[in-house]
């Protein structure tokens, strides 16, 4: 230990960043060297996902806590040795908590979150000060929105169920028991995997909402707002929002009081230009009545803490999400730490009491147990609707899910009408038959793009209707296919892969790539924008397709990139050169496809192993797809060993909240 701090340089997977912390705190601060260590690596943890460095898992197992999210890299070189083995050195003979007894000794950097020190240590949790703030503001606001107990059961609420419900004959009917619970608290979270039913069960808790305030003596319509976290998410929720009121079985008075419009969670809160400080805050709470989240799996632990403190007591906050996805790029794993108890249910008596009033629904019983307050508040639905229990991809996403390999394997190497695999060669080639092919691939795409309408694209300076049409018809197709792939460097990640596909597109005949090599910009160019913009109005993850058009005045055409757009036209368009912060986007990284759906979802494995390769990545590349999956790689021999590594995220939610539960 008292050879740092200029051995810090040593440490191969630290960051700048992370050393500059550890450098500021010993010029600042004081800080020794076991101190500047441990801040180096809590500040690395957090960029791997981390909200704060557990010590028990320091020694356990470090390796799993040092990974890039999004960043990884497949090239060998760039950690030489492991993190385990670069930190051996610096614990031997030290326990988590003989340091846990040392970093308390040291008082002007480390603290208990009472006095503002730089580092504070809870338990064998080690936080920079502004995460365990965070957590802690969250763990409150979750535990007082379920302090209030349980609300009587209105007289009317068993008949607005049975008439919601009336076509549903499961029991029991998870649905219904999301809904009934959902009008009983401030908040209410509902997982599901993919086509369970969570869109179509909150539809029907706005309706029984909405028809009570609107029918109530006053008739006030409740605020309701709809948020997801990136656009594309918001859009797809947009969509079977509108498809799904058609069929509700309510008033078209109340009908018409359900929003269809999405917003992102951070327009929602209103975001501003220039600062991380949002419109809404405690002091500024957002005018709703109800608020309900999608895709929550990608809300980090900032961001829920922002949600939560812009909400006032009383608005009612539903979470919807898919808790075995992929956690959020940023730290934290806020939804799978808020469905800790989902899978079991662990519903109390008075749960099951008060569930067995409203709905008339008896919980078999391994759903029964002693859960906490937000157990009670939680509902995992359990059946898929899009996938038949026999479709290749529900089972493949089951068994991968149950960390079951041997099923897994037995249904890729079987195929069936929906799922595949595909061994690839060094050169891939392979992949270039499937993606120029006659069906799931980008030759559909690619063909609309080669036929726009032979009508005036302008008209009094508007797109034509016909225009705007080939256009929404083009943003569609693009979703007939996507690479997925697991990493972003290297040769099987998405910067070469994206090369690769538009050669081979080239190749095929179905696109023309511009001669000059570093020109980027092509007709049929798909771009994904990795930053929120907030003067285009473009959120990060929204994906735009590169067209040529007439110019609006004179001859010659221009290229222009156009987006899908609430709007009359359905779509917006920009111009190239203000798209500074995009990606080619033939292949993305299944993290950037969360929130998104495919016809065909191809997921691409790297050939060999890193730490970033999980089950919930698989998970997640699976349940992209609609119609049809394709798991291709030159090693698809990982995938077992990949299913088997769960993604633990270090967090003290959980913990922060257990603790306020037993300390009334
Ligand atoms: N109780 C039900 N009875 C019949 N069909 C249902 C029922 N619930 C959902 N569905 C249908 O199943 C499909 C998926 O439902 P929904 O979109 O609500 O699921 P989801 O969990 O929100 O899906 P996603 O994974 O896309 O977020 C829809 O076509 C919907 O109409």
């Amino acid at each position: 230990m008292d050879r740092l701090p200029e051995s810090l340089a040593a440490l191969t997977f630290l960051a700048p960043l992370d050393r500059a912390l550890a450098q500021l705190l010993a010029s600042e601060a004081n800080a020794g060297p076991r101190v500047q260590l441990l801040a180096a690596l809590t500040s690395r943890a957090l960029a791997s996902g981390h909200v704060c460095l557990e010590l028990e898992r320091l020694f356990s197992d470090p390796d799993s806590l040092f990974t890039g999210a999004d960043d990884a890299s497949d090239s060998p070189e760039k950690a030489p040795q492991p993190p385990s083995a670069q930190l051996a050195p610096w614990f031997a003979g030290q326990t988590p908590a003989s340091l846990a007894a040392a970093l308390a000794a040291e008082t002007l950097c480390v603290g208990d979150g009472n006095a503002t020190t730089p580092l504070v240590l809870d338990g064998l949790r080690l936080y920079l000060l502004r995460n365990w703030r965070m957590e802690q503001a969250l763990a409150q606001a979750v535990a007082g929105r379920l302090a209030a107990g349980t609300a009587d059961i209105p007289a009317t609420l068993p008949a607005q169920l049975a008439t919601l419900f009336a076509g549903n004959t499961q029991d029991p009917d998870w649905q219904r028991l999301a809904v009934a619970l959902a009008t009983r608290a401030p908040l209410q979270v509902i997982t599901g995997g993919p086509g369970t039913g969570k869109t179509t069960t909150v539809l029907r808790l706005l309706a029984l909402l909405q028809e009570n305030a609107l029918y109530a003596d006053d008739g006030r319509a409740l605020q309701i707002r709809l948020a997801a976290p990136t656009g594309k998410a918001a859009a797809r929720l947009s969509e079977s929002i509108r498809k799904g009121i058609a069929q509700l079985p309510t008033s078209d008075l109340v009908k018409r009081h359900i929003p269809d419009r999405v917003s992102t969670l951070h327009r929602l809160l209103g975001a501003q230009a220039g600062t991380r400080r949002f419109r809404h805050h405690a002091q500024n709470p957002l005018p709703a009545d109800v608020v309900v989240v999608d895709e929550a799996s990608m809300i980090d632990l900032d961001l829920a803490h922002s949600l939560f403190m812009a909400l006032a007591p009383n608005t009612r906050l539903i979470l919807l999400g898919d808790k075995d996805q992929l956690a959020s790029v940023e730290a934290g794993a806020v939804l799978a730490e808020l469905c800790r108890e989902a899978s079991t249910g662990a519903y109390s008596p008075a749960t099951l009491a008060w569930l067995a009033q409203a709905t008339g629904q008896h919980i078999p019983q391994p759903y029964h147990g002693q859960g906490s307050p937000l157990a009670q508040q939680t509902v995992m639905l359990r059946e898929s609707r899009r996938f038949a229990s026999d479709s290749g991809i529900g089972q493949l996403a089951t068994a991968v899910n149950a960390n079951d390999p041997e099923t897994a394997l037995r249904l890729l190497e079987a195929g069936s009408e929906d799922i595949a695999q595909l061994a690839l060669a060094p050169g891939a080639g392979e992949l270039a038959g499937l993606l120029t092919g006659s069906q799931g691939s980008y030759r559909a795409f690619l063909l609309t793009l080669a036929q726009p309408p032979a009508t005036a694209c302008w008209a009094a300076g508007e797109l034509t209707t016909e225009w705007a049409a080939w256009l929404k018809a083009l943003l569609l197709r693009f979703d007939d296919c996507r690479v997925l792939c697991a990493l972003r460097q290297g040769p099987w990640g998405v910067s070469g892969l994206n090369t690769r596909i538009a050669a081979w597109l080239q190749d095929a005949g179905l696109l023309t790539l511009p001669a000059q090599a570093h020109n980027q910009w092509y007709a049929g160019r798909p771009v994904l924008v990795l930053a929120n913009d907030y003067g285009l109005n473009l959120m990060n993850g929204d994906i735009g397709i590169t067209v040529a058009l007439p110019a609006p005045e004179g001859n010659g055409v221009v290229l222009r990139v156009a987006f899908p757009e609430d709007s009359d036209t359905g779509v917006r368009l920009v111009s190239p050169a203000r798209l500074a912060n995009v990606d080619t986007a033939w292949a993305m990284t299944v993290h950037k496809s969360q929130g998104s759906e495919f016809g065909h979802a191809i997921l691409l494995l790297p050939d060999r192993d890193s730490p970033v390769l999980t089950r919930e990545l698989i998970y997640t590349g699976i349940t992209r797809a609609k119609s049809r999956f394709t798991l291709a790689g030159p090693q698809l021999a990982l995938l077992p060993q990949l299913i088997a590594r769960a993604t633990r995220r270090s967090s003290g939610l959980g913990a922060q909240l257990d603790r306020l539960w037993k300390t009334p």
